[in-house]
């Protein structure tokens, strides 16, 4: 085992860089699909193991752990608030995370967030347990992302919130409340409107069991996304022997308790990043396997087989672990369809709605304008600039499908945002000339994107 401490781990922001020069020339599929394709591990259980394993009194081992941008970001940030990491040598998916001894996190310190949602809204919480203030900064581009309600809910939990910028966003800094004797009368209650993002009810639930009187978390909003990574969260926190329990109108309760994961993690492949590959065998037809892909997950991306089947893929499984989607190159239209609870793959289906013989009406995904990029305007502008129809609605995309013939190459952008390029990369198999602006930003969640991208088309 190597030995990292915080003063080895970078400081200085991992940045997002092309390893395969700007623009890349998305390659087109030549005919079909033949591929097996290993998934790297998924960033949301990544992020949220390395929290829980930084918030417990006992060394955790990580296996399968992402190594990229937001796993970077989130190790870095936990290094300067004085956890260890020990990478082994051979394999730097297998870490082992010491917390800090003391249960104290160091203060006086400025947190890197990147453009890393997970690092931005998961992070802030734990400045409750720091020896001092925590700051808080990122990309220029993490400025427009909403913080506001994560930031209220820690005001209700006695922080004090200095907004550095533009209220309600990027950059701040948090100081825990001197006088904590009221936490412990009993649970803290705290409301906020968690509409525009879950990430808040999950940065305030993974803090609830290390609160003396732990917490009761009400959502104040009409409409509450991404439901199943909420869910994640939970399942989460009770594999590290926390209590929480969700209420029938949008509401937590996290009893005290230490928090300690096993001893050792597998982390599941990122079923979201297998969207753009699964997708290619509904584009280019033929087959793609996702090996170890779960039976049960809380995953978003657990909904992808079923979205495929919808769109006119077959699915099967082997016995070894194996989900194969099996396609002839004819993909149906969705119709309308609600993607609120997994949003973060709607870029890989509207990729195959484009290409699709009828229309698809992707609704409950209003909260993607405050994603990386507002993805709704970044999809409709790509989309018509390639020859494509598609419209922004208040809560969602229209995508109407225009003859193949209609549709032609261009530079593409990606607006720093890893899902419109893997977004542009799927609508390369099948219009010839289509080039990628900045398509090393997919390292924000894929290590090495276009590799694996060339390698299942056999380049
Ligand atoms: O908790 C998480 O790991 C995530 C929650 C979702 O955020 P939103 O609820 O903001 O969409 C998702 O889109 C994001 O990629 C990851
Ligand atoms: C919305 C996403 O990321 P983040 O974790 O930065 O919110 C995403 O990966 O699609």
């Amino acid at each position: 085992m190597t030995k990292t401490s915080p003063a080895d781990c970078p400081q200085s922001s991992p940045k997002a860089t092309s390893p395969t020069g700007d623009p890349w020339p998305a390659p087109l599929a030549s005919g079909p699909l033949q591929a097996r394709v290993a998934i790297p591990g998924s960033k949301s259980l990544s992020n949220r193991y390395l929290v829980l394993a930084a918030l417990g009194s006992r060394p955790v081992q990580l296996e399968g752990l992402l190594r990229s941008r937001d796993t970077e970001l989130m190790m870095a940030a936990l290094g300067t608030m004085g956890v260890v990491f020990q990478e082994d040598p051979q394999d730097p998916t297998l870490v082992t995370v010491l917390p800090p001894k003391s249960g104290r996190f160091t203060g006086g310190v400025t947190i890197d967030c990147g453009l890393a949602g997970t690092v931005m809204r998961f992070l802030p919480g734990l400045a409750m347990f720091a020896d001092g203030p925590v700051s808080f900064d990122g990309d220029r581009q993490a400025y427009e992302r909403p913080m506001r309600p994560l930031l209220d809910g820690l005001d209700q939990l006695g922080v004090r919130v200095d907004y550095q910028g533009r209220e309600g966003h990027l950059p701040f800094r948090l100081e825990a409340p001197d006088d904590r004797s009221w936490l412990t009368d009993g649970p803290a209650s705290v409301s906020i409107d968690s509409s525009s993002s879950s990430q808040f009810i999950s940065g305030l639930l993974l803090i609830g069991s290390r609160l003396p009187g732990g917490l009761h978390l009400v959502h104040s909003g009409d409409r509450l996304p991404s439901l199943p990574h909420i869910r994640m969260t939970m399942a989460d926190i009770k594999a590290a022997g926390g209590l929480v329990t969700m209420g029938e109108h949008g509401s937590w309760d996290v009893r005290p308790s230490a928090l300690n994961l096993p001893d050792r993690v597998l982390v599941e492949p990122d079923l979201s990043n297998a969207a753009p590959f699964l997708g290619a065998a509904l584009i280019a037809g033929g087959s793609v396997s996702v090996p170890r892909w779960p039976q049960r997950t809380t995953q978003p991306g657990g909904l992808l087989p079923g979205i495929l089947q919808a769109m006119g893929a077959r699915i099967s499984r082997s016995d070894t672990g194996d989900l194969t989607v099996t396609a002839e190159g004819q993909i149906q239209g969705l119709g309308t369809f609600d993607l609120s609870a997994a949003g973060e793959i709607a870029p890989s289906i509207a990729a195959l709605a484009v290409l699709a013989e009828g229309p698809s009406r992707l609704v409950g995904i209003g909260h993607l304008r405050g994603h990386e990029t507002n993805r709704l305007a970044a999809l409709e502008t790509e989309i018509t600039r390639i020859g494509g129809q598609a419209k922004e609605l208040d809560d969602g995309l229209d995508i109407v499908p225009v003859d193949r013939a209609a549709l032609h190459g261009d530079l593409m952008e990606t607006y720093a945002d890893h899902r419109m390029a893997t977004f542009a990369a799927m609508l390369g198999l099948a219009i010839p000339g289509i080039r990628i602006s900045n398509v090393g930003t997919t390292r924000k969640t894929i290590p090495d994107f276009t590799g694996m991208w060339t390698a299942m088309l056999g380049h």
